[in-house]
Order: C-alpha cells, then structure tokens, then sequence
C-alpha cells in the first residue's frame, strides 16, 4: 500500500493533462496508472504508423460489439492501450468542435463549459504551425498542424467543393459555416503530438509524479462513502495504492463504466447480473452512449496517381519510410484524410451537421486488413456530428478481463436517420462535378446498388463503421442522477471524479480526442482549487 495525493487512472487524452497540470506543484505526490504499456515503438510516433499499430492488442483493445442493423454483424470498437491512450494510435484529426454546441451545454445546466472558457483552454494548450489567432493558440505543449500539400488530386477535390458552395479556409476550426480545408491534426514538425508526448513526457522526471504501466486498475477501494484507494494488478503482481485527497477515473468511454461498475456504482440490475454488490445506485452509468455512425465511398481514378502509389508496396513503405526520416515530410507525415469539410445534411439548416473527410487514397477491398490498392483513388466519408441515438456500454462479470456489452443501437432516432440518408449523394455530386470529375473513372463502392436514402441507411448500418468517438457514458449532469456533476465529481461518493470523453453528454460537432482534452484542463481546474 502506497500514499498518494492524486490517482490517475488512464494515460490518454484526459489522464495525461492532469498527469501534468496536477503535479506541477512538487507538494502534490501524484500516481498516474496505465494499462498499457510505454509509447516506444517508432510507429507511435510516425503519424502514418496508425496502420501497423492498430493491429493485433499489443497497443488497442478491440472490444466486439452486440450484433448491428439489420445483417446482425458484429463489430469492433476500438481504443488506445499505450501511454497517450487513444491519442496514440488515432486519426490525429484535431477537430475542437462548435461554439454554439459547448454555449448549448449551460442551457442543460451544466456551466463552467461555455465556448468563451474552452476556447480559453484550447488557446493554452494548442502549439498551432498557423500561428496565434483569437481562434487558436501557439506555444502551448500539443503540437496541432495544418499542412497543406500539392497533389493534384487534392487540389481538384479542393476546386469542386468550392463550385459546390463550400467556403476553403486555412483553419476549419475557425468557422461553423459549410467549409472545406487541410485537416488540422496533432502533429509537430511532421511527428505524432499524443497527449502523453505533450503533456506527461516533458515533465516524466518530476520527483512527485510515479507513472506505473501495464498496470490495470480493477477495482476502486472505499472508506465508507469515500473512494480511497484503487486495486491495481500488473501481470501477476497484485498491489493497492491509496489516495489522500482525489483519484480520477479517465479510462474512456468504454472501460470507465467498467471499472465504476466492478466497483458497486450503477444500475442494480447490471450489477446483480454480475454479481457485483451496489454500493451507489447510479442508473445512467453506462447509459447514454452516443456515437458517430459513418458512411463511406471510394472511387478509383483512371491513371495511378497520388499517394496510393508512393505506399502501396512494401519496399515502396520502406523508400518513403528513409525520406520520411531525412526530411520528416511526405505522405507517412501526415494524418489519415488530407481534407476535412463541415456541410449540412439539408439546407434549411442554420449549420452544419456532417463531417466529411477526404484523402486521395484507395484500400483494396479484397482484403481484410487495412492495406493500399494497386490503384489509385479518393476515399471519402462523412458523418453526422450530433447524432442523439444513445446506446450502451456494461459490464458482463466482475472481473477486469471481462469484455464489455456493448449496444451500440446506431441511427435509431429519425433525426439521425434524416441527417445521414442525404451523405453519400452529397459525396457523390461533388466528385462527379468540378476539376475532381476529370481524375475519377467509376465508383467502387458502394456503387448504384446503394442509391435511395433507405439503402443508404441500411448501407451504413451494414457497412459503415462507429468512428470511435463514443462519449457519454458517465455524462455530466445536473440532476442527482445524473453520473457526475458539473465539476466531474461522481454523485453519490467523496473523492472520486471521472475525466474522460465519457462526461461529455453530447457530441459537440467535432471529433473527441480535442474536446476530451479540454475535459482533462477543465477537470484539472476543478481538483486544484478543491484541494
Ligand atoms: C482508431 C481511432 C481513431 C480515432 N481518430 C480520432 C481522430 O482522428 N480525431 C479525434 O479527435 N479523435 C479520434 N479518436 C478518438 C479519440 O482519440 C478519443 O476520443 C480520445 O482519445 C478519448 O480520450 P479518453 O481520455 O477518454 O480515453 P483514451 O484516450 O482512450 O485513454 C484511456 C486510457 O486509459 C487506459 N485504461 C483503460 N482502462 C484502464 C484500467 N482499468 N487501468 C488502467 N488504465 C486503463 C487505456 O489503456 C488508455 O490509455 C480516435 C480513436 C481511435 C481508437
């Protein structure tokens, strides 16, 4: 048994900032957990390398989700197991999300997270190449990049979402109108910002900061009402670790429902199923999940042009790979999709509600893994932002290693159904019309089968994917159900709070990993001044 002031639980987005903001004070002793193991593969920090390390449970989970839409298929939802969480292994898009969206919240009663404090906090930790700007920061510790490049294809995707009424603008985060423009991502200098590398690694030596990995925390221990301690097992070591003043739950959407479950906070009847004994009955622990549900095309272009070709082999990898280190600038140096647009799923909206992505890259359908086709193409997808469809994320027993259950439900709100129906004709007027209509030769998939807004639909529901930006299954709230409240701290016991992606109640028209971070700042704020 060891003292602490502070247990962090969970090195991702969140866990990381308080790793860093709650041990810059040498008097507070602060232990951060980790189930994973240390970020030391090149691939980690190669912003490409998401190909080869999100492969195999080395670094993710992969949990199987409850059959879904009408074909029943299982799928997988996946999350980060490494120092930096899922910021070490994700899309690296860094897409903040909507002022009207984080207002929205102190009209649910929730205050303290309006857009004027999270720009704040966004504007502190940014290091954006763009510069300063009202809108954005420069010099914080998380590298955030938009790099524009010159490929042809690019420039032609670019030229007929303009004639199709987008506005371009160099910083996508800075406006909420229909737009198109190279993708933020957390990238510095042509390498991976993950939140471990930005806020923790820095400051790894402080004497008052212990980073313990392969370390899976299984259950919370109390005093009483008060959560004092977790039990923690590293391979086949057992070992508590106790708290004197908070431990903060930030294992993410999918595990922190888990471990609050494991120990006695939830709903009665999940909790007798798995015969766990309720300490709080908290019925929306676990509840309330609300995920983005994508829809995607591809289609090939008539000569192999483009980055498809620069990749698609493994020498042609390893040649970029040796240009790549010299220069640290080519197609491994950038994120997953070139260009990020915001446009509205029908025009009587007053904004947008869909994300589409873009990158001048084909995968070969025929095989299972994720691996570049022999040619060329342009990969698109596009998801609604604000989805309200809730699913849910259990435990199935008692033990850690037990998968979750996790019902995603996707597109059952007809709102989410009206907003998704009109995507893929959205993707498909743009790349048939403009410069971009020249480079393409025909769709391959998912092809004229899939046409009427049913079929697209049931397209996405068969074929499309979760986007692994689940939240809400802990949601911040201000009712006494409601699984922690505005300052994050878990209703119904003392000295606990959950910091992840699971508080936030809604999605805020961006992707996770950016708003979980202002979650982890936010949350920082609150346990400082606390204690
Ligand atoms: C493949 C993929 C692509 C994505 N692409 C993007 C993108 O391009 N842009 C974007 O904004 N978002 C993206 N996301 C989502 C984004 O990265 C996450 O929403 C965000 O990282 C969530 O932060 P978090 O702190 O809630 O959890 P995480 O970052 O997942 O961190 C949770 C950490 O807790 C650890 N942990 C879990 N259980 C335990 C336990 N019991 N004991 C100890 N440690 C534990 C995990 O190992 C992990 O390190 C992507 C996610 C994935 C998986």
């Amino acid at each position: 048994m060891s003292d602490f002031d502070y247990i962090i639980i969970g090195a991702g987005a969140a866990g990381s900032v308080l790793a860093n903001r709650l041990s810059e004070d040498p008097g507070n002793k602060v232990l951060l957990l980790e189930h994973g193991g240390p970020d030391t593969n090149p691939m980690h920090h190669i912003p490409k390398g998401f190909f080869f390390t999100l492969r195999g449970d080395r670094y993710t989970y992969h949990y199987p989700t409850q059959p879904i839409g009408p074909s029943g298929q299982v799928e997988s939802w996946t999350r980060g197991k490494v120092l930096g969480g899922s910021t070490a292994v994700n899309g690296m898009m860094w897409s903040r999300g909507a002022k009207a969206d984080f207002d929205q919240l102190a009209a649910l009663g929730i205050p303290g997270w309006d857009w004027e404090r999270v720009l704040a906090v966004y504007r502190t930790v940014e290091d954006h190449n763009l510069g300063p700007s009202p809108m954005r920061g420069a010099g914080g510790p998380l590298g955030v990049s938009v790099t524009k490049n010159d490929d042809e294809v690019v420039a032609a995707i670019l030229a007929s979402a303009q004639q199709q009424g987008w506005d371009y603008v160099d910083d996508v985060n800075a406006h909420d109108t229909e737009r198109v423009g190279f993708t933020p991502s957390t990238i510095r200098d042509g390498i991976r910002s993950s939140s471990y590398r930005a806020f923790v690694h820095p400051v790894r030596r402080r004497p008052n900061l212990t980073i313990k990995t392969h370390t899976r925390a299984g259950y919370l221990l109390f005093d009483g009402k008060r959560a004092i301690g977790v039990r923690t097992r590293s391979g086949s070591k057992r070992a508590d670790y106790t708290a004197r003043k908070e431990i903060i739950v930030a294992t993410g959407t999918v595990e922190t429902p888990l471990l609050l479950e494991r120990s006695g906070i939830g709903r009665p009847e999940v909790l007798a199923g798995a015969g766990v004994r309720v300490r709080v009955e908290s019925p929306h622990v676990g509840e309330r999940v609300i995920e983005q549900r994508g829809v995607s095309m591809q289609v090939r272009l008539r000569h192999k042009i483009g980055p498809t070709q620069d990749l698609n082999t493994v020498p042609k990898q390893g040649w970029e790979g040796l240009k790549y280190l010299a220069t640290r600038r080519g197609p491994i140096s950038t994120g997953g999709y070139d260009l990020m647009a915001h446009f509205k799923s029908s025009p009587e909206l007053d904004r947008p509600d869909i994300q589409g992505i873009f990158v001048p890259m084909a995968l070969d359908t025929s095989s299972a893994t994720m691996k570049l086709a022999e040619h060329s193409g342009i990969m698109f997808m596009g998801y609604q932002v604000r989805p309200t469809t809730t699913g849910s994320v259990h435990l199935s027993g008692k033990l850690p290693e037990n998968l979750p259950i996790i019902d995603a439900r996707f597109l059952e709100d007809e709102a989410d159904r009206a907003a998704t129906a009109p995507i893929l004709e959205v993707g498909r007027t743009l790349l048939s019309n403009g410069p971009v209509a020249d480079y393409i030769l025909d769709e391959e998939f998912p092809g004229p089968a899939v046409s009427t807004p049913e079929e697209v639909l049931r397209y996405s529901l068969d074929a499309g994917g979760g986007i692994f930006h689940a939240v809400g299954s802990a949601a911040m709230g201000p009712n006494d159900d409601d699984v922690v409240d505005p300052q994050l701290r878990v209703r119904g016991v003392d000295g606990l709070r959950v910091a992840d992606a699971s508080v936030l109640p809604v999605q805020v028209s961006g992707n996770t990993a950016a708003p979980t971070t202002v979650v982890g700042w936010i949350a920082a704020d609150h346990i400082l001044a606390d204690n």
